[in-house]
């Protein structure tokens, strides 16, 4: 920034300058009276981003004036919204005193004193305008030590979570972001292009901060914090991340304490994996044609009421667990919920009226909470109690259905009354606790209006009788208003004006209003002030003694009203804590009744979760394409994969799976894939019956065309994944593979599927499904023992095919290619030819073998025709008429055969 001299040298401007120095980075937004002003470069750049004018400060009267540009402080959060969506750093400097205290302050300067309050990126944000309620808004902090291992500190302080996890490699690090989808990374510069991670798609902004800068105090915030979580102690990147994304946010929020809710640590091996392209090919979180939350698997089992809630179902689809008794416990709360139906309703109905309590209490610590915000937060305090009361419910009403026909002679003693309360219990993860918090939820309602102002500038949020000093200064205001209108009737009864007025206005305050018409009444003691179109108007002694009254009481009133409201708003951000933690259980609650909604609604079942490598599915369903749907017309699908097994059980570790395009291979894969997650993340699954090993990690290699954008070709995307896969699975994982090796040329594409299907079975050994076009690989079954074929089934009829969409054992007869293209309506002249050239190539392999053990191209079986079928008459002249060979015919012999072929048409036809 070069400022030149003369027009900078002004106190404002060197002040300005000042707190410019303190962020460079930042746009820095100068409250000036009734606009936040931008100067030099920061003017420049928001301009046309912003879509506002750029003038300069000095109007022409310097040499290089200053280029500014303002908007409206009112208006300031649809401007903020953009510069931050675009990526900018913004720090708010407000005036921290009003021109009058300025003036009569000690000291030299007399210019408003201004601090910049807090610094806005993506990363931080706090006010509901910025912050979808659904999604978490994780500012991710990137460390890593010399062995590659990689600490990852998230936090959210819009809603006080803050975790770590630990990552081995660059390929973790991008799986963790993918799932945690953060808004800004914090790491080291530098770090990002070399761990491969593509930022316009993964993240909308990136702060470049040393790991290693990190304070020592900053270090000693994180352990203490951590102690105070009650887990083990974070591994030294583990510390350095989460102290890193913490001095970050902080820095953010000049003078702020932030509201933390523990710091927790996700331990890698305690989740199920889902790295970045199953997330992705999965349709996890939105789906892969156009982005969208409809159509994803969140969406298809996300019935939850509150924002909260949604998050938490969030989390726990993208981290699904691996420990049994963890997962057993959230299959127990929605057993007991869906025993329970009109319990869980009346618990939904309630969970309506709850807002983001999290995200209201991390407000109210910030000070950014509103009026308005906090009559949602009583709200939702007011909730709490009736659902306390349901679930209260829910535990007596299970003391009979557990007990039925053992109730213990003597209650009162001996283990059988314990394991008798014990069984009473509710699943514990339904446990709300004791704090409901209705000590806030009173102050709000004693000091709250009913329907509080949106903002708190203005006043008028307090209720009446709340507060004995408020009243008396409401009294006086009114009382002053009273005075005002006692004196119009007072002077118009002694002048006789009658429409005399008493009005009021910015600039001079209370005046008395005289049309023209009556002036010659008007008292001798009237000061005129000012002169209107068609009146005069006019102040007295008396008026301006009232004035001076009545702007006191209102002054007055509304600085006790802040008083209050800030101690109202600090009394909640002190429960913060108390606060987070019932929003942790009601969010919690919300999951799990809205998965015991959809296991019943849409007829899911508990999935058996057992330690043993099988995945076991009866009669299940994909349960997204099943929504979408008529009801019924989707076909349930039974599959089975054991890990350990031998030549002669009916179910192998790697399933092939053959048959026509569009038949159903893909739906059925993910059928599996998608069964297993849920069953992981604790929600019951779309199947008749399901026996789920714990699978360790999910990989998938699924259709290419969403990689094409950047900038690889679709093999190498393929041959890339496939490498990685094959380098990370292990025999707990479970792997997809959707027609691997056709982005290349036939024998290259087979041999590659052939050795990888090799490496699965024999090397890894893990459960996988493999979707393929190359029949070839079929035969492997009398190899590998734990191969399995399956096929999709069709159903034939006059040369057409009908999908049935059913998996059955054994391998596709062979491939449905050509009719596939007829139904895509391909041209009849191409089919034919294409036909003709399958045919032929299915003999020329025949003959030529060049793979001898593959058996390449098993004997075909006469291709269905294409043609409708015919009478046999016309059949026998389109025969011949096939037969023909149009290419080798000369002109004459090719007259000559069309000549014959129409006789004999028209003689057939003749003869019909
Ligand atoms: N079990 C099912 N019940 C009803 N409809 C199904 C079923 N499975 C698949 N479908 C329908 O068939 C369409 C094609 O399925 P899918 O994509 O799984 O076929 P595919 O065999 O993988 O095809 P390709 O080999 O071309 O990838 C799906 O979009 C869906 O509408």
């Amino acid at each position: 920034m070069n400022a030149p001299h003369t027009s900078a040298d002004t106190p404002v401007m060197r002040q300005f300058l000042d707190i410019k120095r303190q962020f460079p980075d930042a746009i820095v937004m100068f409250r000036m009276g009734d606009f936040y002003e931008m100067f030099f470069d920061d003017a420049l750049t928001v301009g046309p981003v912003l879509e506002i004018a750029v003038t300069t400060r000095d109007k022409g009267e310097v040499e290089n004036p200053v280029p500014m540009a303002g908007v409206p402080y009112h208006a300031i959060g649809g401007y903020l919204r953009t510069l931050v969506e675009r990526g900018f750093k913004v720090a708010i400097c407000e005036q921290m005193e009003t021109p009058e205290q300025a003036r009569l302050r000690k000291g030299p300067s007399k210019i408003v004193r201004r601090e910049v309050v807090r610094v806005v990126t993506p990363g931080v944000l706090v006010d509901e305008e910025h912050l979808r309620g659904e999604e978490p808004n994780y500012l991710v902090a990137l460390a890593h030590d010399a062995a590659g291992t990689y600490g990852l500190g998230a936090l959210d302080i819009s809603c006080g979570e803050f975790f770590v996890v630990t990552c081995e490699g660059a390929g973790a690090v991008r799986a963790a972001l993918s799932r945690l989808a953060p808004r800004e990374i914090v790491c080291e510069p530098g770090l990002h292009p070399w761990l491969g991670l593509e930022l316009g798609p993964l993240c909308p902004r990136l702060e470049g901060r040393d790991p290693a800068a990190v304070g020592a105090a900053q270090l000693a915030r994180v352990k203490r914090l951590r102690e105070e979580s009650g887990g083990e102690a974070l591994a030294p990147v583990e510390a350095q991340a989460a102290a890193l994304a913490l001095a970050y946010a902080e820095d953010t929020q000049p003078g702020q304490t932030l509201l933390l809710h523990r710091l927790r640590r996700q331990a890698f091996e305690a989740h199920l994996v889902l790295d970045d392209a199953s997330l992705r090919n999965l349709e996890v979180f939105r789906t892969l044609r156009d982005g969208q939350r409809k159509g994803s698997l969140l969406w298809a089992v996300d019935a939850t009421r509150t924002a909260m809630g949604a998050r938490l179902l969030r989390a726990w689809l993208g981290a699904p667990l691996r420990a049994l008794g963890a997962i057993r416990e959230r299959h127990d709360a929605i057993e007991a919920l869906l025993a329970e139906p009109r319990v869980r309703g009346d618990l939904q109905d309630r969970l309506k009226d709850v807002r983001d309590i999290a995200r209201l209490a991390a407000r109210a610590r910030l000070g950014t909470v509103s009026p308005r915000e906090l009559a949602a937060l009583r709200q939702s305090l007011a909730a709490l109690p009736g659902v306390a009361a349901l679930l209260q419910e829910l535990a007596r009403r299970r003391i009979p259905l557990l007990t039925e026909g053992q109730v213990p002679e003597d209650m009162s003693e001996g283990t059988c009354a314990k394991s008798q309360a014990e069984a009473a219990r509710l699943p514990v993860l339904l446990d709300l606790g004791e704090d409901l918090l209705q000590d806030v939820h009173a102050a709000l309602v004693r000091l709250l209006v009913d329907e509080p102002p949106a903002h708190q500038r203005d006043g008028g949020m307090i209720r009446a009788g709340a507060d004995p000093e408020l009243d008396r200064q409401l009294g006086l205001r009114d009382g002053g208003r009273e005075a005002l209108a006692a004196i119009e009737a007072r002077e118009r009864e002694r002048t006789g004006i009658a429409n005399l007025r008493v009005q009021h206005n910015r600039v001079f305050g209370y005046y008395i209003e005289v049309l023209k018409t009556q002036l010659s009444r008007v008292p001798a003691e009237y000061v005129r002030k000012q002169t209107t179109a068609n009146a005069e108007r006019y102040v007295t002694a008396e008026l301006a003694e009232h004035e001076t009254a009545v702007l006191g009481a209102v002054a007055a009133a509304l600085e006790r009203e802040q008083q209050l409201f800030t101690a109202l708003r600090e009394q909640v951000s002190a429960a913060g804590d108390r606060l987070l933690a019932a929003a942790e259980g009601l969010a919690r609650l919300d999951v799990l009744a809205g998965l015991a909604e959809i296991a019943e609604d849409h007829a899911y079942v508990r999935p058996d979760m057992v330690e043993e490598p099988v995945l076991d599915i009866e009669e299940g369903r994909h349960p997204v394409v099943e929504r979408m749907l008529d009801a019924g017309r989707f076909v349930p699908n039974n599959l089975a994969l054991r890990a350990s097994t031998t030549a002669n059980t009916g179910a192998g570790r790697l399933m092939l799976l053959t048959g026509p395009n569009m038949g159903g291979k893909s739906t059925a894969m993910r059928m599996a894939a998608l069964v297993a997650i849920l069953a992981h993340a604790g929600a019951f699954v779309p199947a008749v019956r399901a026996r789920v090993g714990v699978v360790d990690r999910v990989f998938t290699r699924v259709g290419a065309a969403d990689d094409l954008g950047r900038g690889e070709s679709t093999f190498m995307v393929e041959m890339r994944e496939a490498a990685q896969i094959l380098s990370q699975a292990t025999p707990r994982s479970l792997v997809l593979l959707d027609e691997i090796g056709r982005g290349t040329a036939t024998y290259d594409g087979l041999a590659l599927a052939w050795a990888i299907t090799e490496f699965l079975h024999d090397q890894i050994g893990c459960r996988a499904l493999f979707a393929t076009h190359y029949h070839e690989l079929t035969q492997l079954q009398a190899r590998l023992v734990g191969l399995r074929n399956a096929h999709v089934t069709v159903h034939e009829e006059r040369g057409s095919i009908v999908f049935l969409h059913r998996v059955e054992a054994g391998p596709a007869e062979r491939s449905y290619g050509i009719q596939v293209g007829r139904l895509a309506g391909l041209p009849a002249s191409v089919l034919r030819r294409a036909q003709k050239l399958l045919t032929r190539l299915e003999q020329a392999q025949g003959e030529a073998r060049p793979l001898p053990q593959l058996d390449l191209f098993a004997a075909p079986t006469p291709p269905p025709q294409v043609v409708d079928a015919a009478p046999p008459a016309l059949a026998a002249i389109l025969a011949d008429l096939r037969a023909l060979h149009p290419d080798e015919l000369s002109p004459r012999h090719a007259h000559e055969a069309l000549r014959r072929l129409h006789e004999r048409l028209v003689a057939v036809e003749g003869g019909s």
